[in-house]
């Protein structure tokens, strides 16, 4: 069999805090192919983040990793030293963040940190930097990439910033690009001029794309394959057709009935829009049973009690839900057609 790109085994993540260690992403595995795109879409505080930043050890200082393996390309990059996993970081595994300042230095104009990123991981010096550097620029979408390169980044509007970001991160033609809410912070014009962005660079390089975002509609634009997360786990995983079309766990079904532009696409012809009642429950106070039965429609008494277990619910296909997972009711949502809660 071969070998896949990233493989995330059982992995759970937790940090130190004033009240002891939480545990905030638990026992989560993925796997994703070269070209494949895979977005993680969980309302905020699920985990997303956190699970994405393990991959190059971007927790910060309380963060720990209690047990799993992250394999990329068969290797396990938990075992790698701080100073082999500074290699793999922006050569073969690059990542951007909602806010592209994150990336860029004020003081220093683009061209600059361009070059510096190119000189960094490859060959490439001087003149043949600077023409690989307004080369890239050019491939992102920036106008007039000569003088862009003498413009320092705060004069640059958000997403022509978030391009030069993207440029900087493909400058290594990484493998793997892991995108953290890439588009949350910018308008939605420009959101959707950039996700194209992404999707038109990885048919040219083949890069596999992991994108976190809270947004279904950026999901349903992007995903190849769609990992739900809820409360720190994956709640529901399954290719996006299959999930738009059928959304297994009531999480799921919620998060789609609250998506104006799905409505359509998922044959939901309710005109009121509701959003999901109630909130993520704090990680150290989590309820007993299934971390979703107080916000949940179905919830029956198994899921007061106990959590269920990630079952595989046909083909490609993974839902954490007692219903699904109870023998006696294996259409659990035949008659709810998607309209939960
Ligand atoms: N450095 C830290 N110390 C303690 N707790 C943390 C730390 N970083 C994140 N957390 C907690 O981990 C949980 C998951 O956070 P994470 O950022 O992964 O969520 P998310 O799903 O990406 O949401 P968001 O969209 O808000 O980033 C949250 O409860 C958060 O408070």
């Amino acid at each position: 069999m071969m070998v896949p790109l990233l493989a995330i085994d059982q992995l759970s993540v937790g940090f130190n805090t004033d009240n002891g260690e939480v545990t905030v992403v638990e026992s989560l595995s993925l796997t994703a192919k070269e070209g494949e795109t895979i977005c993680i879409v969980g309302e905020s505080g699920s985990g997303k983040s956190v699970a994405s930043q393990s991959i190059l050890r971007l927790l910060g200082e309380n963060g720990i990793i209690q047990q799993g393996e992250i394999r990329f390309k068969g290797d396990n990059l938990l075992n790698k030293s701080e100073k082999e996993l500074r290699l793999i970081r922006g050569r073969d595994i690059a990542i951007i963040f909602q806010e592209p300042m994150t990336a860029l230095n004020p003081v220093f104009t683009v061209g600059h940190q361009l070059r510096e990123a190119i000189t960094l991981h490859s060959k490439r010096k001087g003149r043949e930097a600077t023409e690989y550097a307004i080369d890239l620029l050019r491939q992102v979408g920036i106008p007039r990439p000569e003088s862009v390169m003498r413009d320092y980044p705060h004069t640059l509007s958000g997403g022509m910033r978030q391009r030069a970001v993207i440029a900087m991160a493909i400058a290594s033609k990484p493998q793997l690009l892991i995108a953290d809410e890439p588009t949350t912070a910018l308008d939605v014009t420009v959101q959707a001029q950039i996700l194209q962005l992404l999707k038109g660079l990885q048919e040219g390089s083949g890069t596999t794309i992991l994108l976190i975002t809270h947004d279904l509609g950026v999901v349903a634009e992007m995903a190849d394959t769609v990992v739900v997360m809820y409360a720190g786990q994956i709640v529901e995983q399954a290719d996006a057709g299959s999930l738009f079309d059928r959304p297994l766990h009531p999480y799921t079904q919620g998060l789609i009935h609250a998506m104006p532009s799905l409505q359509t696409r998922t044959g939901v012809n309710d005109e009121r829009l509701e959003s999901i009642p109630g909130t993520v429950p704090a990680l150290n106070r989590l309820p007993q049973g299934c971390r979703f039965h107080p916000r949940c429609a179905y919830s029956q008494d198994i899921c007061k009690q106990s959590s269920p277990p990630l079952v595989t619910a046909g083909d490609n296909r993974l839902v954490r839900c007692w219903l699904a997972s109870l023998p006696t009711s294996s259409e659990p949502y035949a008659t709810s057609g998607g309209q939960a809660l």
